[in-house]
């Protein structure tokens, strides 16, 4: 099967700032692929390196086998792209800039946008600078889609949408994977992407920290709790494949999140010695989504200030 995006160790260093650093992942077709990451994580310069508008520093990425910065004409002809703040040509009426973006496209384009305007009810001749924030969203929409694309790139495609809409629009996202095509998309909305993403890729300062399908993801994460009979007590270190994605200490208790955790890892915490339980829990992705980027679920005044700084080597200065 051949990948419809492929990014291998992309970089993109702006003046005083990393915005990605060593970027790898691929996207099969049929495929809702979400980008998830906080303000400033670096979403917004990756669709913008995928779709030709910019070039990254180093690495290599391919967008339906094409090098977006050798070829940003044809990537853009193939894909659909909403960008968060799409620009439309405010004196032109919902009508015309259908018909105007249909000269772009092969036949089929306007007969497919006029449905999709008609549907969302908005009237062909009414200007887009007259338009409201969802009503822009919804023509973007309906251009991107317009053409039928192998692959939609989505930035934040829900924002200005209302509820209904917001719903709808996410439904037959699903649809268009199970048909073959895919769709990434970016978003701030966890809720949202839980319920339509098949894979979630996290990334925080500029490097991915997760890259796995949904339901894997969720498996693989586990909240523990750790009692000790004295908080300054060191616990056995959780080795790999095992990965320790957060770790606080809250009074007389660990709160692990770790990735890959097994039974007999679970064996040996809890026969440990000053461990008096540890307990398990699954977690949402929110929570997943949290611990990869803060690195906690929570700061209580009790824990170290220094994100570098884990509660074990608190403890162990503590205690020489
Ligand atoms: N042209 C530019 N020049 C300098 N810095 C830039 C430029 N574009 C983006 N950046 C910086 O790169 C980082 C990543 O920005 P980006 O827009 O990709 O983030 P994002 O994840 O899309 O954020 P948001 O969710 O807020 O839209 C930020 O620190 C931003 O200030």
């Amino acid at each position: 099967m051949t990948s419809v995006i492929t990014a291998e160790q992309l970089t993109m260093r702006f003046r005083g700032c990393d915005a990605l650093r060593g970027v790898d992942f691929t996207i099969e077709p049929g495929s809702v692929f979400a980008l998830l990451g906080e303000n400033g994580a670096g979403k917004t310069t990756m669709i913008r390196i995928m779709t030709g508008f910019q070039k990254p520093t180093s690495g290599q990425c391919t967008v339906c086998g094409l090098d977006p910065t050798r070829h940003p004409l044809e990537v853009r002809r193939r894909v659909g792209y909403v960008s968060d703040s799409p620009a439309l040509y405010d004196w032109m009426s919902v009508g015309e800039i259908g018909w105007f973006t249909a000269s772009f496209f092969p036949k089929g384009f306007l007969e497919y946008y006029r449905e999709s305007i008609r549907r969302y009810e908005i009237p062909e001749d009414r200007k887009i600078r007259h338009l409201s924030k969802g009503q822009r969203a919804k023509v973007a929409l309906s251009l991107a889609l317009a053409h039928d694309p192998e692959l939609l790139i989505l930035d934040e495609p829900t924002s200005g949408l209302d509820p209904m809409v917001r719903r709808d629009f996410l439904e037959s996202m699903i649809d268009r994977a199970a048909s073959g095509r895919t769709v990434f998309l970016s978003s701030h909305q966890i809720s949202e992407v839980e319920r339509v993403a098949d894979t979630i890729a996290i990334l925080h300062e500029g490097k991915l920290r997760i890259v796995a399908p949904l339901n894997e993801l969720k498996q693989s994460m586990t909240e523990l709790t750790v009692s000790l009979d004295d908080p300054l007590v060191a616990i056995p270190t959780i080795d790999t494949p095992a990965e320790v994605m957060c770790d606080e200490l809250l009074g007389r208790q660990r709160r692990l999140v770790v990735r890959d955790f097994t039974p007999e890892m679970h064996t040996k915490l809890a026969s440990a010695t000053g461990v008096t339980g540890v307990s398990e829990r699954p977690l949402s992705l929110e929570e997943i989504f949290i611990a990869c980027t803060k690195g906690s679920l929570s700061r209580p005044a009790s824990a170290p200030e220094s994100a570098d700084e884990t509660p074990q080597e608190t403890a162990m200065e503590a205690a020489s």
